[in-house]
């Protein structure tokens, strides 16, 4: 059986998106295509109905290994025998629903700010809700959270989070860029004519971005295992970029994934002032400015990855990463920054930098 570290892609039901079809027909569709996760939220059904579709839902679920999760209904989700219930800020607190559902159970609560999420993670709760990343029909009234709380999502979270609001295969981009790796959808998915071909999508997204963390991951080497670039090149992996670091400089190499290429991309990060998100889980904690020494620097998001840096300007910080004199190209909050601006053009906190290096094909 899937542990909630397991699942990325989370699909909640959505009668209203898909009249005169089967719930049956676009959940099973859902599953095939790849996602973990299905809730049952039915704010409408009758007890008797939701009951039935919860007792469908979990044999459908435990047929292909996926969890099952109930909205909202502690006791449903008892009756049904679910593997967890989701609760939001107004529903039952947390510690009511553990008392009354057990240890066995997860639980996961819908959070709209980071204080909100640590305090769901201190009480226990086995996931959260990130969102509404983006307005949604769905929940409507509700303001988005935009992806800067999903960067802090990624940065201060220990628990799985799942960004979910406005997800969609032409949004996954920028939520996965902003640290997300788990995805939640409701009206994309079951509202679509083909829920599996979205599915399938939107995890490719999601693995496309997993592949790169490894990169990033094999980068924190010692100086013995680093390799040449064009060894780097020779070694590019398949729709992803690499990560390589110095033992010196515990500097990063940051890549990033464009959906218009299917090329790879190495970028290579050298520098000495920037302390990455490992520091910053460290400090999960404190804000994220007070987790700095000395006060002085910066939080970006440097290729996807939360950072942190002195530099003032984009000049600056390409020169600080060893960047330069290099052939990059460089974007600021997803826009492209021509290189004659870029020692004029400020960084604050929390910006989003891409440094992108072509390295082949094009
Ligand atoms: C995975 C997930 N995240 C958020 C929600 C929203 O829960 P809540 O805020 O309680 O709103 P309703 O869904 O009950 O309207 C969710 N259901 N699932
Ligand atoms: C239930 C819920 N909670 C926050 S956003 C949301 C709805 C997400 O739906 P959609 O994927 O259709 O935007
Ligand atoms: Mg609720």
């Amino acid at each position: 059986m899937r542990t909630i570290e397991d699942c990325k892609l989370y699909v909640i039901t959505g009668e209203q998106y898909h009249p005169g079809r089967p719930l049956a027909e676009v959940m099973e569709a859902a599953i095939a295509g790849g996602a973990d996760i299905v809730q049952l939220r039915d704010k409408n059904g009758t007890p008797a109905e939701r009951f039935a579709k919860a007792k469908f839902l979990r044999a459908l679920t435990r047929r292909h290994g996926a969890l099952f999760i109930v909205n909202d209904d502690t006791e449903l989700a008892l009756a049904a025998d679910a593997d967890g219930v989701h609760l939001g800020q107004d529903d039952l607190p947390l510690e009511e629903a553990r008392r009354r559902v057990g240890r066995g159970m997860l639980i996961g609560i819908s959070t709209h700010e980071i204080a909100q999420a640590l305090e769901a993670e201190r009480a226990g709760a086995d996931y959260v809700g990130v969102g509404p990343v983006y307005p949604t029909a769905t929940k409507p009234g509700r303001k988005a959270v935009t992806t800067s709380y999903v960067s802090e999502a990624a940065a201060m979270l220990r628990i799985p989070f799942f960004a979910i609001g406005g997800i969609a295969p032409e949004t996954a981009g920028d939520v996965l860029a902003a640290g997300a790796r788990r995805l939640c959808a409701v009206s994309a998915v079951v509202g679509h004519p083909d829920p599996a071909a979205v599915c399938v999508s939107l995890k490719r997204s999601i693995e496309k971005w997993e592949a790169l963390d490894a990169g990033r991951m094999n980068g924190w080497t010692t100086a013995e295992s680093m390799e040449t670039e064009e060894t780097k090149k020779s070694e590019k992996i398949k729709e992803t970029e690499e990560t390589k670091v110095t033992e010196e400089t515990k500097v990063t190499e940051e890549t990033k994934v464009t959906e218009e290429t299917e090329e790879s991309e190495v970028t290579k990060v050298t520098e000495e002032s920037l302390v990455t998100e490992e520091c910053m889980k460290t400090a999960a904690v404190v804000s994220p400015v007070a987790a700095t020494a000395d006060g002085m620097r910066i939080p970006l998001l440097l290729n996807g990855k939360r950072a942190w840096s002195e530099a003032s300007t984009l000049g600056a910080l390409a020169t600080a990463l060893g960047l330069a004199e290099r052939r990059v190209m460089a974007e600021l909050n997803g826009e492209a920054v021509p290189r004659e601006d870029w020692n004029t053009v400020q960084i604050r906190a929390d910006d989003r930098v891409e440094f992108v290096q072509f390295v082949g094909g094009g």
